[in-house]
């Protein structure tokens, strides 16, 4: 998927990581007109429930549902037809649930999906952002490298039928080669320059990830702790616009 300079806004999803609907609407009433796609974590979804979803499609945005779906295929194709209900423009299971879960989850999706509705995109999610290689190797038990991990997921999720992964930016270009320039890429782990890394590991900046072919960014605190979003947001904007000029 080749990104062109003007869907910049639609490609870059802010991560509302908030517990309230009051800390919402103030992170996004300034920055209504710049953003186009926001992201509902857990910590939002299980505080106000599926109501955010409609409430954010009505102020015109975008909603990546980030919920992680990760269970046997019967309970997980059961949360997709459930979610596919609320409205929102993407979803996600944990790829490491296997190529059964994630068929089933897209079994269900399309099941609860209503007729003439578009389906949501499924995404399956590698490896976290915030795994490095020696939590990967030593606490999960998983060898080798984080790169070929996640190339190996992105071919599960699009074995079984999915859209598209979760990964690191950096990871994009070998999933791109192994799964097909379609398969599509959404990239949290996102730092401009200066920004505190915090608990992500696997980082570029905005410009290096749209370099490496990311088809949308996740980005968080970055944006929504800084003293002036729209601020940061514009800044972002410009050095992506620079850097592909
Ligand atoms: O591998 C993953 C999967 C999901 N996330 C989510 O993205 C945002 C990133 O927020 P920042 O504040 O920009 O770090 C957050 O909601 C995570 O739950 C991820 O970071 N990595």
């Amino acid at each position: 998927m080749q990104h062109q300079l003007t869907d910049i806004g639609e490609r870059m999803i802010v991560a509302l990581d908030f517990s309230t609907l009051d800390e919402v609407k103030k992170c996004i009433e300034p920055l209504q007109g710049h953003i186009r796609y926001v992201k509902v974590g857990m910590e939002l979804a299980y505080a106000e429930g599926p109501a955010i979803v409609s409430f954010l499609k009505e102020k015109g945005l975008k909603v990546f549902l980030d919920l992680k779906v990760h269970d046997i295929p019967n309970t997980a194709k059961g949360a997709m037809k459930s979610l596919a209900r609320l409205g929102a423009d993407m979803v996600n299971v944990h790829a490491a649930g296997g190529v059964a879960m994630m068929a089933a989850a897209r079994e269900g999706l399309e099941q609860g999906t209503a007729a003439g509705a578009a389906r949501p995109l499924l995404i399956g999610v590698t490896m976290l952002t915030s795994t490095g290689m020696q939590t990967m190797n030593q606490e999960l038990a998983i060898p080798g490298a984080v790169e070929d991990v996640v190339v190996h997921y992105a071919l599960m999720t699009k074995q079984a039928g999915l859209d598209g992964v979760v990964a690191s930016p950096l990871e994009v270009p070998m999933i791109k080669k192994a799964a097909g320039d379609a398969f599509v890429t959404v990239t949290p782990g996102i730092r401009p320059l200066g920004a505190d890394q915090g608990d992500q590991t696997r980082i570029t900046t905005p410009e290096q990830a749209f370099r490496l072919g990311s088809d949308y960014l996740v980005i968080g605190r970055a944006i929504t702790g800084a003293k002036d979003p729209v601020g940061v947001w514009q800044s972002i904007v410009a050095a992506v616009e620079k850097d592909r000029s």
